[in-house]
């Protein structure tokens, strides 16, 4: 052991000495708050008869403040039992210009030392930590309110301590990150996503702390770290605004449940709270009052894998279109001009003149079509009680009401989208009877329609939105998010990642519904080993990547003499995986029928199949579609059934794609008869 190492050690030790004593000190004042609340209930409880309103009402705010102090103790001792495990990772010793040399250990929380109110460990989110991401030896600085401060960073070290022992130091001279990194990559999949604080690079760093973005677009490559930035940008955001933002004005769009869980431990390990999140069928039966029953992205992914109908992917095709958006804008419009069928109006002896009617009707333009009614039936009944000098009866009124909404050409939603499709000469293009299940392509358009025709104010709490996998979302489905959530977003996907692709959207189409946004291109990719990474580039080709450099076994392409045999090949690949000493393995077929048939010649391996209903993301042989598996990484992944038969049309090489880029270390493709020309 060098004194180097010598010295840090001695200093960890310390460290925790303070960590231990303020989790003590915690201890004692969270047993005092209890005792006295104890002691408050009883007291309350005893002396009930002789208090009057304004004493219990003194009393019971007071035990709520005691509640919520000793709520925030709790918390606290959590995040200190936390440091005690895994103190800080890095250091720098920064000196300002004109100022002395201070070291600045960096942890996932920060702890200050009560009594000289020293910062002892800077949380990585804090102004002075971003220089350990952006900055190697030599000048540097950081921003604070008052303004940036300059200086040198003279030392930079990154330290691995678990369960509070030091297992590395790296002293850094030039580039930083490097071997912590690989370390890092290398390591075996876990069932939940990591935090990646230690090692954030110097490009992603600036996207976590971007502060001034109103919408911020990721666009980045397999692998790139898209979704754990985001989860870090979130951390960070509600650290910086920690005033105005807490975890539950937050929402998270997840494309489905299981990734959702996947994901959910990130900004807990952080120590935030879990965040809000829903899937966009939630928000959509949401947003339509949960009044239609409708088709899934999945099952609408699912039909196109199983069977070419030509006209289903027209409609597809179109409603995925700017141009269908701008068409439902030039249809409202049109409704507004021309559907307010006025006439004059008899109340009692009073005539209201048609065009007073009308003039009230354009009066209300900044209100939804449909929500301009009430407001033109008050004007309407002010204007006759005004000229016939009485008050009206409330058959009056309701005449009134009435009147007026059958002057508008049609009642419902509904009505006006199926005459959308009329008035654009395209009727065909809607399949729908009353009763039946929505396709999906037309849920947001109704959620559109229903927007601009009533309005809506639901999610006017949200304070930051995210949305992952922003390739799957049409226009219409941007321009419902833009409306329903007035506040900051970050929206984050890969365009080669499309799981349809007559309804994919690109970084460009995303920046036409929001012209402001900011958008961030990362083309490093760190999950998969230079040798998958290669691989996956025959299939959908991006001169923009640039695999981090870690390397593996060639990946594996192996041909069958049927699909007996093939099976056989799988069981027997299952059973290699499990005595590889590695933690998951995706049997990644392209649609859920091979799943389920892969599963019945799998019985018994103890393989467990994700369906679209299920919750949860787990360790081990895990099948399911390329769809489903969008998001995830496994140790391994296996890809059955690459024959040319099964993989030829454009959602199947999405699909391939998606499937084989989602391993981190081995990668296995097995195919009968002639191979996919994918992979040829
Ligand atoms: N700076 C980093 N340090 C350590 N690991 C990283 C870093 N950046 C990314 N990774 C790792 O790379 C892998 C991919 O990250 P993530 O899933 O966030 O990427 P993504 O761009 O969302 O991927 P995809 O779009 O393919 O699903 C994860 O294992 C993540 O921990």
């Amino acid at each position: 052991m060098n004194a180097t190492e010598q010295e840090e050690r001695e200093y960890l030790e310390v460290i925790k000495e303070q960590l231990a004593l303020a989790v003590r000190r915690v201890d004692d004042s969270v047993r005092q708050f209890s005792s006295e609340l104890r002691e408050k209930k009883e007291y309350i409880h005893e002396n009930q008869s002789g208090m009057d309103d304004a004493d219990m009402v003194a009393a019971g705010q007071s035990i709520d403040r005691m509640a919520y102090t000793g709520a925030g103790a709790v918390a606290r001792k959590r995040k200190l039992l936390k440091l005690l495990q895994s103190p800080y990772f890095g250091r720098i010793d920064f000196k300002p210009a004109g100022g002395v040399r201070v070291p600045v250990y960096i942890g996932v929380h920060s702890f200050v030392e009560e009594r000289q109110r020293r910062g002892l460990i800077y949380d990585w989110r804090a102004p002075i930590s971003s220089m350990f991401y952006d900055y190697e030896l030599g000048e540097a600085s950081y921003q604070t309110p008052s303004g940036p401060i300059q200086g040198r960073i003279d030392l930079k070290r990154q330290y691995k301590i678990q369960d509070g022992r030091l297992e590395f130091l790296i002293e850094n001279g030039v580039n930083i990150h490097d071997e912590v990194l690989q370390r890092e990559l290398a390591k075996s999949s876990d069932d939940k996503m990591k935090n990646i604080v230690a090692t954030i690079q110097r490009d992603q760093n600036a996207v976590i702390r971007n502060e001034e973005a109103s919408v911020m677009v990721i666009q980045g490559v397999a692998g790139s770290g898209k979704t754990s930035i985001a989860l870090h940008r979130i951390a960070f955001l509600l650290y910086r605004f920690r005033d105005s933002i807490s975890a539950k004005d937050i929402l998270i769009l997840s494309p489905n449940k299981v990734f959702a869980d996947y994901i959910s431990n990130v900004l807990p390990e952080l120590g935030e709270e879990h965040i809000p999140e829903t899937v966009m069928e939630e928000l959509a039966a949401d947003l339509l009052g949960n009044q239609f029953q409708f088709q899934t992205f999945f099952e609408q992914v699912s039909a196109l894998l199983e069977q070419h109908n030509p006209a289903f992917i027209e409609r597809i095709r179109f409603k995925s279109s700017f141009e269908f958006l701008s068409q439902l804008n030039k249809y409202l419009l049109h409704v507004e001009n021309n559907y307010f069928n006025a006439s004059e109006l008899r109340v009692g002896r009073t005539a209201v003149p048609r065009q007073l009617l009308l003039d009230k009707f354009k009066g209300y333009h900044r209100v939804p079509l449909l929500k301009r009614f009430p407001l033109v039936s008050d004007d309407v009944r002010a204007y006759v009680r005004t000229a016939a000098n009485r008050k009206l009866t409330n058959g009056e009124k309701n005449t009134i009401g009435e009147a007026l909404t059958r002057m508008f050409r049609f009642n419902t939603v509904l009505d006006f989208y199926r005459d959308f499709y009329r008035w654009l000469g395209r009727p065909e293009l809607f399949r729908y009877e009353h009763g039946q299940t929505l396709e999906y392509a037309d849920v947001f358009a109704l959620v559109y329609l229903r927007i601009r025709l009533e309005g809506i104010s639901a999610y006017d709490h949200v304070k930051h939105l995210l949305v992952d996998e922003m390739q799957d979302y049409t226009p219409v489905q941007y321009a419902v998010l833009s409306r329903v959530f007035n506040c900051r977003k970050t929206i984050l996907g890969d365009v080669n990642q499309m799981v349809n692709p007559y309804s994919a959207s690109s970084a460009e189409t995303i920046e036409r519904v929001f012209p402001q946004a900011d958008v961030v291109r990362l083309n490093r990719s760190y999950r998969s080993t230079v040798e998958i990474t290669k691989f996956a580039q025959r299939i959908t080709p991006n001169p923009d990547i640039i695999p981090l450099e870690r390397h593996g076994q060639e990946p594996g392409l192996m041909r069958c003499n049927g699909q007996g045999e093939e099976v056989e090949t799988l069981k027997q690949l299952v059973a290699n995986f499990k005595t590889s000493g590695s933690n998951s393995l995706g049997v990644i077929c392209k649609t859920p029928k091979q799943a389920e048939q892969v599963q019945q010649a799998l019985e018994g391996q103890g393989v467990q199949l994700l369906t679209e209903d299920s919750t949860h993301f787990k360790e081990g042989v895990i099948l399911t579609t390329a769809h489903l598996a969008k998001g995830l990484e496994f140790d391994e992944v296996i890809v059955p059934f690459v024959s040319a038969r099964n993989f030829k049309t454009e959602v199947d090489k999405s699909m391939l794609y998606v499937a084989c880029t989602r391993a981190m270390h081995r990668l296995t493709l097995t195919y009968s008869g002639e191979l996919t020309a994918f992979l040829q």
